[in-house]
This record gives C-alpha cells, sequence and structure tokens, in this order.
C-alpha cells in the first residue's frame, strides 16, 4: 500500500495529541488520501519504532448536512472502533486550530453519529456522545436477551457481576472496592475472550468514591490498559447513574486525567467534557 502523502513533503504530516493522556496521531485526510491500513496503524502507533499512539485519527470530510469534519479511529493494534471520546475532544480541538470549525459551537461526525461540540471557556472541549445503548445485541453481547444492570460472569476463578452498555463501541464495567488493586491486567483480556463479548470488549474498572465521584481505570480493546477512555468514562457513569450509585453529573478521575461526565436525560445524549493537547507536528517518513 502506497504510503498517504502531504502535499509537497515525502511523508505523511501528523499531529501528536493527547485527552487526559490518552494518546493520537492525527492525520489530515480530507484532501483524498486514503485511509491508513491496519498494517500502517500499528507500525505509527509502535512506541519504539513509529511515532506511539493508543490510537490514530483521521479528518476526513463531513458526513453530515452541519457537521465541520468527520473522523475515524483506529486502536494500536490495527483495529478499527466506532468511537473515542478523547479522540473526539482532541479532533474538535484541531478543526477550531485548522480554522475549519468555529468556536464556541459545531458539529462533527463520528462512525458513531452526529456530535455537537461546546468549546468551554476554560478551554475544556465538551462532546454530546450520544445515548448510551444497554441492548445486548447492540453492544453487542453473545446470548444475553434481556438487557439488565448485572451480567453474571466466571472470570479469573471468581463469579463477577458486570455492567454493559455501547458508546458506538463495546464496554463493561467490574466495580471495584479500590482501583489501585484492581486487576486490570488479568481480568481485563480474560472478558475480552468471552465469548459473551462476540466484538471484544473494552473492561472498565469503577471505584465510588462519592456520589459525584468515580475513579475509573480501562483496559480498552485493541490497545491494553490507557491512561485515559472518554468512552469508557461514559459508560462507567451511565451505567452506575442507571443503578442509582451515582448522581447524574460527575466526575471521572482516570489516570491521566479528570472527565466531566453528565447525563442529564436518559432519553437523550451523554455529555463528556475534558481537555485535549496538542504535542507536536511531524512527518512519517515511509
Ligand atoms: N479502544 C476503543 C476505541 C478508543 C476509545 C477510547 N480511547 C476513548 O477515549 O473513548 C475500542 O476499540 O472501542
Amino acid at each position: 500500500m502506497t504510503q498517504p502523502h502531504a502535499a509537497g513533503g515525502h511523508g505523511l504530516r501528523f499531529s501528536k495529541m493527547h485527552g487526559a493522556g490518552n494518546d493520537f496521531v492525527v492525520v489530515d485526510l480530507r484532501h483524498g488520501q486514503p485511509a491508513p491500513d491496519a498494517a500502517l496503524c500499528r507500525r505509527l502507533a509502535d512506541r519504539h519504532a513509529g511515532v506511539g499512539c493508543d490510537q490514530i485519527l483521521t479528518i476526513e470530510p463531513p458526513r453530515s448536512a452541519n457537521a465541520a469534519a468527520s473522523y475515524r479511529i483506529w486502536n494500536a493494534d490495527g483495529s478499527q472502533a466506532q468511537q473515542c471520546g478523547n479522540g473526539a475532544r482532541c479532533v474538535a480541538a484541531w478543526l477550531v486550530r485548522d480554522g475549519v470549525a468555529r468556536a464556541p459551537r459545531f458539529e462533527v461526525d463520528s462512525p458513531a453519529g452526529t456530535h455537537a461540540v461546546d468549546v468551554l471557556p476554560d478551554g475544556r472541549y465538551r462532546i454530546a456522545m450520544g445515548v448510551p445503548d444497554f441492548e445486548p445485541a447492540r453492544i453487542p453481547m453473545h446470548g444475553v436477551a434481556q438487557a439488565a444492570d448485572e451480567y453474571a460472569v466466571h472470570l479469573d476463578g471468581q463469579a463477577l457481576h458486570i455492567g454493559a452498555a455501547s458508546m458506538g463501541n463495546p464496554h463493561a464495567l467490574l466495580v471495584v472496592d479500590d482501583v489501585d488493586t484492581a486487576r486490570v491486567g488479568i481480568q481485563g483480556p480474560a472478558l475480552q475472550r468471552e465469548a459473551l463479548f462476540p466484538e471484544s470488549v473494552n473492561v472498565g474498572f469503577a471505584q465510588i468514591e462519592s456520589r459525584d465521584r468515580i475513579r475509573l481505570r480501562v483496559y480498552e480493546r485493541g490497545v491494553g490498559e490507557t491512561l485515559a477512555c472518554g468512552s469508557g468514562a461514559c459508560a462507567a457513569a451511565a451505567i452506575l447513574m442507571r443503578r442509582g450509585r451515582v448522581d447524574r453529573d460527575v466526575v471521572v478521575s482516570l489516570p491521566g486525567g479528570e472527565l466531566q461526565v453528565a447525563w442529564p436525560d436518559e432519553t437523550g445524549p451523554i455529555f463528556m467534557a475534558g481537555p485535549a493537547t496538542f504535542v507536536f507536528e511531524g512527518e512519517w517518513l515511509p
């Protein structure tokens, strides 16, 4: 596959960004360059021989009438994903810097839908992340007829109870007493391998500190544990709000930073606010 070439250069120009420590290579494909294939994504994501990132985000022409642009998402292992909350904020910041999106409010399209973006006075970005979906067939979960607050799974030699939701991408949640001692590296990949999740799953481990504060670690599909997961923060908050364990507006504290998640109306979108940071600009040499 030929390398997508930026105009004038020999290589692929990119922006390195992160959202609360979840880091990205952002590539502008609005001028017809081909999307990266799985092999190129793996090379870009490699933290020794490549740039190093959790996901690759592409900026592409809008798919809906009023959006400034659309984006797509590839994990470090080359697999494609339908949503990336931290990535959505970085795409929004990229579009504002590029001048194609006008603060304070515009829209972006993801594979999961169209999202309103608010540029907040403190420099954070708030994304309407869509309505969390608890329907097992759409998460997807295999062999589960009815949505429930908890599902029993036998994992890591224990009988565990998980929550599950889709933000366009699949999420499972385990509530733990202490995220610092949670068996993230064992139970995360083990749950991903379960037939229960035919498309694998992002696995969150949540400690409820108060009714308006959750600590969360996420073992992501296609990456492993990341410093933050925006769609995972939304899924965790939505699951715990639905169970009545937390209020409708919570701080989600992840190893890489804090996100604010609010879900005022169960029939409406869940909102996630947080930072988006530019780190450097680069050129990928073929
Ligand atoms: N690993 C995820 C995609 C990235 C999600 C995460 N980085 C976020 O901020 O939402 C998946 O395969 O569904």
